[in-house]
């Protein structure tokens, strides 16, 4: 509610134009300020600021509802809550429709295991036109690794939508429409997010990914974090929550997985026989998300791809509306295509790779927080 933007709240138009023109654009910054503060930034009197602040705190604070009503007014809002479908037939189904509006979902494996393609693949979707099942926006890629691959973008797009990238001009704007910002260091990636606030919503932008945000994590906090206070993306995880809140756009994340007692994080390449020695044999329960258990909390979603038995598992490992399961995947010249549409209940101990911090594990509901 801190984030309910100042302009969808009805205020006289004057006072709303004064406002944004001082960049007071939130119920929080406008709160944020004593009337006094509002008075002089505004230069406008102490009863068309208090009229404001009554009318914002009142929008703000909502009042007391029943769960009767929360249900019939989602029903209603269904359409506009919205969701980005993953093209996952199973997947979408478990998600009631794909990715959330509104919040933050994480993609964790191993490297190599698919989480770029299923970002590639999501960023595509996102730009479609609505025709075609996409959300006909704009994508703000924060590629923090160096390997968007807009050759990779173009392949995929072709297998999946030929009757889209297949059209003369058609594929060019679909990869114009997706902004690519590679950000060298974490000071950098921070102003990056600072100054995209305003751009998600004057932009169109639908989907903002941030591949990879364990790429960000210094290791040196991993070794000694008694030591070194607050964690390091600490501001990064309350400000992307609260981005997917004021934005209303699907922000996806994904992060890598390390060695529990090891600070590097895990190189696994699927395809190779030959494994890193530090590498654990079998991928069993000696890996962890690479960023603890902090981050994990901020996550409305996660989704974990990881290998078991020389084949790729794609599961929902936490998600407020869909049980845990997990559905056997593929990476083909079209991203990710799942091999069945009906995920497995995962309780028992038969496919459980990556510790998930923080909530159930999804073998046998033991909890490791
Ligand atoms: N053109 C393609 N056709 C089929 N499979 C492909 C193609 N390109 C990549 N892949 C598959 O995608 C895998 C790489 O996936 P991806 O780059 O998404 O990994 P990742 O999980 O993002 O790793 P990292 O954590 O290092 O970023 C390769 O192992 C390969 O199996």
């Amino acid at each position: 509610m801190a984030n309910k933007l100042i302009a969808q709240m009805g205020l006289h138009h004057s006072m709303a134009n004064v406002l944004a023109a001082r960049n007071v654009l939130t119920a929080k910054d406008a709160l944020s300020l004593t009337e006094f503060e509002l008075m002089e930034l505004l230069d406008v009197g102490l009863q068309e600021v208090e009229s404001a602040v009554s009318q914002i705190s009142e929008i703000a604070c909502p009042p007391c509802q029943t769960a009767l009503f929360l249900l019939e007014g989602r029903l209603q809002n269904k359409a506009q809550l919205g969701h980005l479908p993953t093209s996952l037939k199973g997947l979408d189904n478990a998600l009631f429709g794909g990715i959330p509006f509104g919040a933050v979902t994480e993609l964790v494996g191993p490297a190599g295991m698919g989480k770029t393609q299923f970002c590639l693949k999501l960023s595509i979707l996102a730009a479609l036109p609505i025709s075609h099942g996409g959300l006909n926006g704009r994508v703000v890629y924060i590629d923090t690794e160096g390997k968007f691959s807009s050759k990779r973008v173009m392949e995929i797009g072709a297998n999946s939508f030929p009757e889209v990238f297949c059209v003369a001009g058609k594929a060019q704007e679909m990869a114009g429409r997706i902004v690519v910002l590679q950000p060298a260091s974490l000071v950098e990636f921070t102003e990056s997010l600072q100054q995209i606030k305003l751009s998600l919503l004057q932009h169109q932008v639908k989907l903002l990914i941030i591949d990879s945000m364990a790429a960000l994590h210094p290791v040196e906090y991993e070794k000694d974090k008694r030591t070194m206070g607050q964690h390091p993306l600490g501001w990064h995880v309350s400000f992307l929550k609260s981005l997917a809140e004021f934005s209303q756009i699907p922000i996806v994340v994904t992060n890598q997985v390390r060695g529990l007692g090891n600070d590097e994080v895990v190189r696994y390449l699927f395809e190779a026989k030959t494994r890193d020695k530090k590498t654990p044999e079998r991928l069993g329960s000696n890996l962890t998300a690479a960023l603890g258990i902090h981050w994990a909390h901020a996550v409305t979603i996660r989704l974990v791809l990881e290998a078991y038995a020389g084949q790729r598992f794609l599961k929902v490992a936490k998600s407020p509306i869909s049980p845990p399961l997990a559905f056997p995947f593929e990476v083909t010249s079209a991203g990710l295509a799942l091999l069945k549409d009906d995920g497995i209940e995962v309780m028992g101990p038969e496919i459980h790779a990556i510790r998930c911090e923080g909530y159930t594990d999804l073998v046998g509901g033991q909890s490791f927080t």
